[in-house]
C-alpha cells in the first residue's frame, strides 16, 4: 500500500513560500536601502567681464558626485545689457549697475534653499587689462562698484578680479578638453583659440615642447593623474577690436583727414572722431600731432589689399627663440586639433565659413567676394544684423584668416584641423569653465577610485544571490522529498 510522506506537501510549500518572501525582503532591502539620493545639485556662478560686454554663465552638478566623476554643465547665460565693465571708467557705478538685471535672473534659477552655498566670481579680462595699465585708480573704482553690487545678492560672493592672459588661455584649454571629456579618459588634447574684442589666446600641447624655452608661456597641470605641459600665449591690443584700431591708427598716419580703407566694402562712408580710434594704450602712442578731429572713413572692398594692412599690424622681425609666432613671442610647432571659439565663432558663423574642409583657397575666394559686395546690398541682406558688427565682418574675417596663417603658422592643411565652435556638449566654449573648475577644486590632480558598483548591479547581484540560496535550500533538502514514483514506502 501506498503511503504518503508526511513531510511532502507542507513541507516543500512551507519552503518555498520562506524562500519566495526571502527573495522579496532581500530585493526590497537592497532596492530601498541602496536607493540614490534623489538628485540634489550644487551650482556655482562665473561672470566674463570682457571688454566689449558682460555675461554670465549658471553652472550645475550633482552634489553627491562633486570631487570626482559629476559631470559639471551650464545650465544658463545672461548677456548684460551695454558694454564692458571697463567702459564705465568715468562713471563706476554704472558698471556695478549694469550687472543687476542678469543677477536677479540668477537668482531666479538657482533654487532659494543653495543660493547661499553657491560661489560667485567675476573675472574680468584684457578690457580692464588695459584700463588698469592706463588708470590703475579708475580700475580700482570699477571693481569696488562691481563688488559693491554683487554683495549684495545672496550668493557666496568670492572676489572680482583681472586674469592673467596665461590663465585666460589656459582656463580656455581645460574648458574645451573637459567638456569633451579628454582628461579623464588621457586622450590626446585639443589647442583653444580664443578671440576676444581686446585678446586673443592660444594655448595647446606640443610635444617637442617642455616649457624651458620660454618657461612665462608654460602652464602645467595634473588632472586625472596625468600631466599636462600647456603652451599659451595672450596678445594683448590682438583682439578684434583693438586691431581694427590699430590698422585705422596707421592708415590715418599715410594722411589725416580720410581713410580709403580695403577692410570696408564699397559704397561705406562714415565720419569717425580721431579722439576715439586713440582712447586705447595699443594705439595711443601713434596719434598724429596736429590732426584734425574728425576723419572720413571710406570702404574700398578689397580682400587682398585688407590683408596687407592686417599684416601690419604684426611685426614679424626679430625672434629670439627657435621659432616665434609675431611680436618675437615664442611658439612651438602646431600640433592636434584646435577649438576656436568666441569671436572666431561669430565671424566664421556670419560669413557661413565654419566648415573647415572647405579648402583655404576657397575661404579666402568667399571672403574677397564678400568684401567686394557692395554696403548698400550688404545691408539689405541683413536687415536684422547690428550695423556696427555688419560694417566690419569683412575686417574680422580677413584680421582672422591672416593671424591664424601669418601669426600662428596654420597651413592650408593644418587650417581643416580647426574646429569654429560655439558651445560643446550644451556648455559655451570660453575660459569661464574651466576657471570655476579650479577654483572649487573640481578637477583631481588624480585619478578617481574605480566607481563603486552602480545601483542596478548591486540590486542584480543581491537577487541573484537570494536566487542561488533559494535553489540551495531546495536541494539539501532533496534527501526528504518523496520517492513516491520510483519507490513505493512499503511500511
Ligand atoms: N554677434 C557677434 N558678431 C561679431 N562679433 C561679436 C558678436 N558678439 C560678440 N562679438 C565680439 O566678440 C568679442 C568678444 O570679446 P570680449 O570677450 O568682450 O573681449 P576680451 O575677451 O578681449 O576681453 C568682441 O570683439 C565683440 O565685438
Ligand atoms: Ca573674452
Amino acid at each position: 500500500m501506498k503511503e504518503k510522506n508526511p513531510w511532502h506537501t507542507p513541507v516543500t510549500i512551507i519552503i518555498t513560500v520562506i524562500g519566495v518572501i526571502a527573495i522579496v525582503a532581500l530585493v526590497t532591502v537592497a532596492v530601498l536601502q541602496n536607493r540614490p539620493v534623489p538628485q540634489k545639485y550644487k551650482y556655482g556662478i562665473v561672470l566674463d567681464a570682457g571688454s566689449s560686454h558682460t555675461a554670465l554663465y549658471i553652472y550645475q552638478w550633482r552634489a553627491e558626485k562633486d570631487n570626482n566623476t559629476g559631470r559639471v554643465e551650464q545650465t544658463h547665460s545672461c548677456k548684460v545689457k551695454g558694454k564692458g565693465i571697463s567702459s564705465y571708467a568715468s562713471e563706476p557705478w554704472r558698471a556695478g549697475e549694469s550687472l543687476t538685471l542678469c543677477m536677479q535672473e540668477a537668482e531666479k534659477r538657482v533654487p532659494h534653499k543653495r543660493h547661499h552655498e553657491t560661489p560667485l566670481y567675476l573675472g574680468a579680462t584684457a578690457g580692464m587689462r588695459l584700463l588698469n595699465m592706463e588708470n590703475s585708480s579708475a580700475s580700482d573704482r570699477v571693481f569696488q562698484a562691481v563688488e559693491r553690487a554683487l554683495q549684495k545678492f545672496p550668493f557666496s560672493y568670492q572676489g572680482a578680479r583681472i586674469l592673467s592672459g596665461q590663465e585666460e588661455g589656459a582656463f580656455g584649454w581645460v574648458t574645451v578638453n573637459y567638456l569633451d571629456d579628454r582628461l579623464t579618459q588621457g586622450l590626446e588634447t585639443t589647442g583653444a583659440l580664443d578671440l576676444g574684442g581686446a585678446s586673443t589666446q592660444i594655448s595647446f600641447v606640443s610635444d617637442n615642447y617642455d616649457g624651458s624655452e620660454s618657461p612665462s608661456n608654460s602652464v602645467t597641470f595634473r588632472l586625472y593623474g596625468n600631466d599636462y605641459n600647456l603652451y599659451t600665449h595672450s596678445f594683448l591690443c590682438y583682439g578684434k577690436d583693438q586691431v581694427l584700431r590699430m590698422a585705422l591708427a596707421q592708415q590715418t598716419q599715410s594722411g589725416p583727414g580720410a581713410i580709403l580703407d580695403p577692410c570696408f566694402h564699397p559704397g561705406y562712408m562714415e565720419t569717425k572722431n580721431y579722439s576715439v580710434l586713440y582712447d586705447s594704450p595699443c594705439v595711443s602712442d601713434r596719434k598724429p600731432q596736429g590732426a584734425p578731429s574728425i576723419f572720413n572713413h571710406t570702404g574700398n572692398g578689397n580682400f587682398r589689399q585688407c590683408q596687407e594692412v592686417v599684416k601690419r599690424v604684426f611685426n614679424f622681425s626679430s625672434c629670439k627663440y627657435s621659432r616665434c609666432s609675431f611680436n618675437g613671442v615664442f611658439q612651438p610647432l602646431l600640433q592636434g586639433p584646435f577649438g576656436a571659439f568666441s569671436a572666431y565663432y561669430f565671424v566664421m558663423n556670419f560669413l557661413n565659413l565654419t566648415d573647415t574642409s572647405i579648402p583655404l583657397e576657397s575661404v579666402m575666394e568667399k571672403l574677397t567676394r564678400y568684401c567686394a559686395t557692395p554696403w548698400e546690398k550688404i545691408k539689405l541682406q541683413h536687415p536684422n544684423v547690428k550695423l556696427n558688427y555688419l560694417a566690419e565682418y569683412c575686417f574680422s574675417g580677413t584680421y582672422i584668416l591672416t593671424l591664424l596663417t601669418e601669426g600662428y603658422n596654420f597651413t592650408s592643411e593644418s587650417y581643416s584641423s580647426i574646429k569654429f565652435i560655439k558651445k560643446i556638449n550644451g556648455s559655451d566654449a570660453g575660459w569661464t569653465l574651466g576657471y570655476m573648475l579650479n577654483l572649487t577644486n573640481m578637477i583631481p590632480a588624480e585619478a578617481p577610485d574605480s566607481p563603486p558598483l552602480p545601483h542596478a548591479g548591486y540590486v542584480s547581484i543581491v537577487t541573484i544571490i537570494a536566487f542561488l540560496l533559494f535553489v540551495l535550500v531546495i536541494l539539501s533538502l532533496r534527501p526528504l522529498w518523496p520517492r513516491c514514483s520510483k519507490q513505493p514506502h512499503i511500511i
